[in-house]
């Protein structure tokens, strides 16, 4: 199931006026791949991503996601569909100190109430797939940065979502550990089908991205010739 933004305007309130975020932006994201927005402070980005999460509601436009145009939905359904339908990256992992790295996955199984049984062994596997064999039990101050980020990027793919948000996955880490992260945010992508729209201000790590496209004031394209 896709990820499909069509025609996404959205403003916010500015003193008197409005600020244009989003300017007709229209995106299509495959299952299996991995589209990444790289553009300026201030472009839009966080804006896409918040629009492609359905966490902020477009003033025009639609947005589907796993085949559903979401802003048909009553708020209660939006929720839901969130929940089931997408997974979020965000830039610090925001890890509950206290809990290990399969029970980050599984209160968020709970939430989508999954029995427990069931949310661990699939807590499990999922740490697996992005290399955490051996590290489920332990907690965020016993991995590395690194490691803490494929908790992170594990904990998104629990609930086996259509699509992937990322935001700036590499921004606290070094150059090597952006790198494999990226190239984790790659195979996961293929692992597990998702649609996986990711925005960053790092341009040196895209390899693992699909396509590349440029946001320029609210508007997104083809990125401009190095
Ligand atoms: N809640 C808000 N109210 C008013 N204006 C906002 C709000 N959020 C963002 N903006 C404005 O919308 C535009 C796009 O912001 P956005 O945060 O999407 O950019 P960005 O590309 O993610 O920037 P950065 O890379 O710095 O995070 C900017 O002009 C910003 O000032």
């Amino acid at each position: 199931m896709s990820l499909e933004l069509s025609n996404v305007t959205l403003t916010y309130p500015d003193g008197d006026g409005v600020v244009t975020a989003l300017d007709r932006v229209s995106v299509r994201v495959a299952p299996g791949e991995v589209t990444a927005v790289v553009g300026p402070s201030g472009s839009g980005k966080s804006s896409l991503l918040a629009v492609a999460a359905t966490l902020i509601r477009p003033d025009s436009g639609t947005v589907r996601v796993g085949g559903t145009d979401t802003l048909g939905l009553r708020p209660r359904e939006t929720a839901e569909l969130r929940l089931a339908e997408v997974g979020i990256v965000f830039q610090q992992p925001n890890l509950i100190s206290s809990l290990t790295a399969v029970e980050q996955l599984v209160v968020t199984g709970h939430m989508r109430s999954r029995p427990v049984r069931e949310a661990r062994a699939s807590a499990m596997e999922t740490l697996a797939a992005v290399g955490l064999s051996g590290k489920e039990h332990r907690r965020p101050h016993q991995l590395s940065g690194g490691e803490r980020q494929r908790v992170n990027i594990a904990r998104a793919l629990a609930g086996r979502p259509s699509a992937l948000l990322v935001d700036e996955p590499t921004a606290a880490l070094d150059h090597d550990r952006g790198a494999r992260v990226m190239e984790l945010v790659g195979e996961a992508t293929r692992t597990f089908g998702v649609a996986t729209l990711l925005v960053t201000h790092d341009t040196e790590h895209l390899g693992a991205a699909g396509r590349v496209l440029e946001m320029r004031d609210g508007r997104l394209g083809a990125p401009a010739p190095a």
